[in-house]
């Protein structure tokens, strides 16, 4: 590939666009734009498709999957008769056979459009070429989408405490489990093995759990999951972790040392920016991530970045890594050169009953004096037909009545807030969402009913 390099001279380079990483933050985005011509390569360390395909979503929901309808035929007892087990080996196996087979497509996927994937680690070696290997590979542009990886408790014993991929692959589950943290990867794990028959045990270091979330939201999955014979020690810190033959102590502040099977490490994600080479070519970093412009270009010009590897205020998620790598494509295939302008990016915690939310928060809603309308949803014929025992929403509205954020925990709260984004992001009002006409009777139809 020949590039002006604007003093008259040409470069030559191996590709037009190289990606560090083969996530969502490259893949999306760098099929179309290797469809439309332009020349991609990919360099990849370990799975194509990187962290949600291989050990993140698809993984988590389809272990969730049975929890999911073990929660709907409890609620239907009686009349569904029997109980509902979870096996857990079967369960694991089922999930192999989903997601196995994912990197090969993935892959497949690039090399239909002449992707070429550089199997290794990549290192930048300056600006425009990064080593992989003995190879070195020269490019106009990079785009750094590296990702995150779990953060590890600095405390004695920490190598006794285990990842999110590692409870994905557990061949047999563990008949007691200690989670540390409260977050996304806590709470929803809790809710898989503690449905799944281990006996589980959080421990927080403060009082909230997944605290961007409306608290009583929260509380209510909590108090939910004690019943079920989950136990929360909050303003609990591990202090250490230690062998004891075949069990592990969880060695606490407070006066309690805990006896487990396994210890699952739930402390966070932190950006992968070491060993990249970034501070000898330029690229300033932070705590949080790589620091880009309002282009996601890096302090460096030719750099850029995507993903979950940035340093940035929108949820580190599957569908914020997608816009962003769609972004760059648009960009570099000459489409736009507007500023990326971040929709409404919906969330959810997938427990049982689940929690999602999209745009303006109750919180901010109440800070600002806008019209928040609270609804029990049980009040909803429709919530019966399968017993749902226990939901709250709230709607958000500005001055004008376009509505701008939802949030809700229930059994449909994810399908209820995917329902209601078109409204937020394309800011609908009355009488355009009035020419929204559903099936009926449905869970779309139950959603647009409140507005
Ligand atoms: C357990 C779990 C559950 C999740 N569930 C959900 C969910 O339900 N919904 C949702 O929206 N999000 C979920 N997420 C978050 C989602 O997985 C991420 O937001 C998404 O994968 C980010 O994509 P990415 O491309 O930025 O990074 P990644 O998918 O992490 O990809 C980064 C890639 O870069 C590679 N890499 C790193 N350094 C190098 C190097 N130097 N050279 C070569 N390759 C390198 C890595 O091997 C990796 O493949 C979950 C995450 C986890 C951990
Ligand atoms: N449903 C989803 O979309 C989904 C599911 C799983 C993961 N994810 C993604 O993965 C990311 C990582 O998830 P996560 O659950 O690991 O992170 P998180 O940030 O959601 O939660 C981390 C938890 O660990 C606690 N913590 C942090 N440091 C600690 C310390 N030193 N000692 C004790 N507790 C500590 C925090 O208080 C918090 O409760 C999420 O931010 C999200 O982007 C998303």
């Amino acid at each position: 590939m020949a590039n002006d390099e604007g003093d008259g001279t040409m470069a030559t380079y191996d590709y037009d666009v190289l990606y560090i990483g083969s996530g969502h933050g490259t893949f999306d985005g760098a099929i179309p734009l290797a469809a439309k011509g332009v020349h991609v390569g990919i360099i990849e360390a370990d799975l194509i498709g990187g962290t949600c395909p291989n050990r993140g979503c698809n993984a988590k929901i389809t272990l969730d999957a049975p929890v999911e309808l073990q929660r709907r035929a409890e609620a239907l007892s009686g009349i569904v008769t029997g109980q509902l087990g979870i096996d857990w080996s079967q369960n694991m196996a089922h999930k192999h056979q989903v997601i196995d087979d994912l990197p090969n497509f993935i892959n497949g996927l690039l090399e239909s459009v002449g992707i070429k994937v550089l199997h290794g680690y990549g290192q930048l070696v300056d600006a425009h070429t990064v080593a992989v290997g003995d190879q070195q590979v020269t490019a106009d542009k990079i785009v750094i989408a590296t990702g995150l990886r779990p953060h590890r408790l600095a405390i004695p014993g920490t190598d006794l405490a285990h990842d999110s991929s590692d409870f994905m692959n557990l061949t047999e589950l563990p008949a007691n489990i200690t989670i540390i943290g409260a977050g996304y990867i806590a709470m929803e794990f809790a809710t898989i093995a503690n449905a799944a028959g281990a006996k589980v045990t959080m421990i927080m270091r403060g009082d909230k759990a997944l605290r961007r979330y409306h608290q009583p939201f929260v509380e209510a999955i909590i108090s939910d999951l004690e019943k079920r014979g989950v136990r929360f020690m909050r303003h609990t810190q591990v202090t250490a972790i230690e062998q004891a033959d075949q069990q592990v102590h969880v060695v606490t502040d407070q006066d309690e040392t805990l006896t487990t099977d396994w210890v699952l490490d739930a402390t966070g994600r932190i950006p992968n920016i070491e060993n990249l080479g970034l501070e000898k070519v330029g690229v300033v970093t932070t705590e949080h991530g790589i620091k880009v412009n309002s282009h996601l270009r890096t302090t460096v010009d030719n750099i850029y970045a995507s993903g979950d590897v940035l340093d940035k205020k929108q949820p580190r998620l599957t569908p914020t890594a997608i816009f962003e790598s769609m972004y760059l494509s648009r960009k570099f295939a000459g489409e736009s050169d507007a500023p990326i302008d971040y929709p409404a990016i919906p969330s959810v915690v997938f427990t049982s009953p689940r929690i999602a939310k999209v745009g303006v928060s109750i919180e901010a809603a109440e800070k600002d004096g806008l019209t928040i309308e609270k609804h029990d949803v049980l009040d909803d014929w429709y919530r019966h037909v399968n017993k749902e025992r226990f939901g709250q929403n709230a709607l958000i509205f500005d001055q004008g009545h376009h509505l701008v954020g939802a949030t809700e925990v229930s059994d449909r709260a994810d399908d209820v807030i995917n329902t209601l984004l078109p409204a937020i992001a394309l800011k609908l009002d009355k009488e355009q969402i009035g020419r929204i006409v559903t099936l009926f009777p449905t869970i779309g139809s139950s959603a647009w009913g409140q507005l």
